[in-house]
């Protein structure tokens, strides 16, 4: 079989001619078979099975087998387009080499447009628009012609001659806003009809310091979020001094509907800077809700830590099945959350620090075999009563970083009773926030150049005295307001705080005590401490395995008073109704809060 013309002559010669004649191939038609043709040949010619007698088949076609085809994908280098990476060593020697050849006056480089120039020359405009604003000031216009006294720059013109018209103007633009405003509600066939979107474009917001938003960011949720998610307990920290104030209600209703099966718990920490009766007070209505423990942690002079490991304790127990349990401490920024780990294990495990936002993130410590607590970073729950000078207040933001803080001593001024901040900064005739901080400045000496007295300098003082508790204030409980002056009964009733002031009563009362015959509620104290042996038997068990390096010590007598006050302070969150309950209730309360101080001072 030939090609068309030697096969045709063939045929001739053989007289061979017309159709079933074999291939022939009419003129013009393609004689040879395309891919397609010879794919399907071949799939029935060279594929065939091989089949025994009987017919099956003993190896299959190759079309037919079901062995995986080997693929291989061509490698292509545009797959690593984006990734054309240089080790900052190989950049810098390139850089190098690259200067030298260019300040080289005897070369020059060529094909300059093939280098990565921009890596190449070292970045000098790192500061962007201030680089570019100085190049303009000084290279434009250098600084003698600028600002020294042979300056050509023309003065900005400004359409206002004194402070007093600026502040003028800006009251101005706020009428002609509302004025704009009014306008739009008129055309807008609105008229007459108020909405809160009006309302609120009409209070124009000023602009807030960042350092407010603390406590609130993304992070800090997620923290928090993850300390909830994983403890079984949650131990709730309250200021003792403003106990409604630093209440997350966020988190408790969080707690309430999402996670049910968790344990809140408020802790009343702080309680040393408050009085007794007032803290029994708070713990009676808190515990309405929750159940409460009074705490104040102090490694050397705590109060309330038996009775919280006595609680915790019993969770534990409750939830026998568990390997361990966790106890997650949220809160408000600065309401002691480390200080009460540290003060449950008996030694720093945690940072502690007078100033907001020590803890960072979470934190997981061993108490015990069984119980594990967690410290969460401080939380400012979003709270449309928390305005700056309140957060301030609070302790949850560091003064340090508040710009202005001589602006936020009226409101400190206003919490607390002149006649304690007279005692503790030995000053007096003050009319109001400014001429105190003047003369507490003189009194201090905290003068700026020309004897202008440094206002912001004390503003920060008083403020960290108030937050770190050596001014004397809290806000006092519900019932409490009927006794008109709460700050005046409250300081005299007062035993430990910070700083001098208490320091100085401190010792007139111990001198009072010391003069006072023993009473038998100062010798109870022993008493129980033996009653409790027979409990630290199985404590003992919990402690086993921590007892060298990682155990904490429960101190007898600390054991002792609080395994007491566990009953009488851990209320179970029943309401109380009777009256005279309420009252009694009160006063064992406050009997135990003294008593326990007054053990705390005699040790
Ligand atoms: N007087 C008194 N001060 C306390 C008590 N507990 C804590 N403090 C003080 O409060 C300050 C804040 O304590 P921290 O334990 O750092 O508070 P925190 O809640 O962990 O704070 P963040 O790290 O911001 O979350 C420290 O200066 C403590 O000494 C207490 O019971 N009584």
């Amino acid at each position: 079989m030939g090609t068309h013309k030697k096969e045709n002559n063939r045929k001739m010669r053989e007289g061979k001619t017309g159709d079933g004649m074999g291939n022939v191939k009419v003129k013009g038609e393609n004689f040879y078979r395309d891919a397609k043709k010879v794919k399907v040949l071949k799939r029935l010619t060279d594929g065939k099975a091989q089949r025994n007698a009987a017919g099956d088949i003993t190896k299959a076609a190759s079309y037919q087998s079901r062995d995986r085809p080997v693929a291989r994908v061509e490698p292509n280098r545009k797959w690593f387009n984006a990734t054309r990476v240089i080790s900052q060593d190989a950049l810098e020697s390139f850089r190098s080499a690259i200067n030298a050849q260019a300040s080289d006056p005897t070369t020059y480089l060529m094909k300059q447009n093939k280098l990565p120039l921009s890596l190449i020359e070292e970045q000098k405009n790192v500061n962007g628009l201030k680089e570019h604003a100085a190049k303009i000031a000084v290279e434009s216009q250098p600084f003698s012609e600028t600002f020294g006294p042979k300056a050509q720059r023309k003065r900005v013109k400004l359409n206002f001659s004194s402070a007093e018209d600026l502040a003028g103007r800006t009251a101005q633009m706020q009428d002609d806003y509302v004025d704009r405003l009014e306008q739009a509600r008129l055309l807008s066939g609105k008229s007459g009809e108020e909405s809160d979107e009006d309302e609120e474009a009409r209070t124009l917001t000023t602009a807030r310091e960042s350092v407010f938003g603390k406590g609130t960011s993304k992070r800090i949720w997620n923290e928090l979020y993850k300390v909830i998610d994983s403890s079984d307990v949650i131990l709730h920290v309250l200021d003792a001094r403003d106990p409604m104030g630093t209440r997350c209600r966020s988190v408790e209703k969080y707690i309430r509907t999402e996670a049910p099966h968790k344990h809140l718990v408020f802790v009343l920490n702080k309680v040393d800077l408050i009085p007794s009766k007032v803290a029994a007070t708070w713990i009676r209505l808190l515990s309405k809700e929750y159940p409460t423990l009074a705490f104040h942690a102090s490694i050397n002079n705590s109060f309330g830590k038996g009775s919280l490991i006595a609680l915790l304790r019993q969770f534990s127990s409750l939830h026998s099945d568990r390997k361990q349990i966790s106890v997650g401490l949220v809160g408000y920024p600065n309401v002691g959350k480390s200080a009460i780990i540290n003060t449950l294990r008996n030694k720093p495990v945690c940072k502690v620090a007078p100033i907001a936002g020590e803890t960072k993130v979470w934190q997981y410590v061993t108490l015990m075999r069984r119980i594990y607590m967690i410290d969460c970073p401080g939380v400012c729950p979003p709270n449309p009563s928390d305005t700056d000078d309140v957060l301030l207040m609070k302790g949850s933001i560091r003064v340090e970083n508040v710009e202005y803080p001589a602006q936020y001593v009226d409101g400190v001024l206003a919490r607390i009773k002149q006649k304690h901040v007279e005692r503790t900064y030995e000053l007096k005739g003050w009319t109001d926030a400014n001429t105190f901080l003047e003369m507490l400045a003189r009194a201090k000496g905290r003068l700026l150049k020309g004897g202008e007295p440094d206002m912001d300098g004390v503003a920060k003082i008083v403020l960290n005295d108030f937050i770190r508790g050596k001014l004397p204030w809290f806000s006092a409980p519900p019932s409490h307001e009927k006794t008109e002056d709460a700050t005046e009964t409250g300081v005299e009733g007062r035993e430990g705080r910070l700083g001098e002031m208490s320091r100085k009563r401190k010792r007139d009362e111990t001198g009072a005590s010391d003069r006072a015959p023993s009473t038998a509620e100062g010798d109870a104290a022993p008493a129980q401490a033996d009653d409790d042996d027979d409990d630290d038997e199985d404590e003992d068990e919990d402690f086993e395995g921590f007892s060298d390096e990682e155990g904490i010590e429960i101190d007898a007598e600390d054991d002792s008073d609080s395994a007491e006050d566990a009953q009488t302070l851990v209320s179970d969150g029943e309401a109380i109704e009777d009256d005279a309950a309420v009252e009694d209730e009160v006063l064992a309360i406050s009997k135990a809060l003294a008593q326990a101080k007054k053990a705390g001072k005699k040790k």
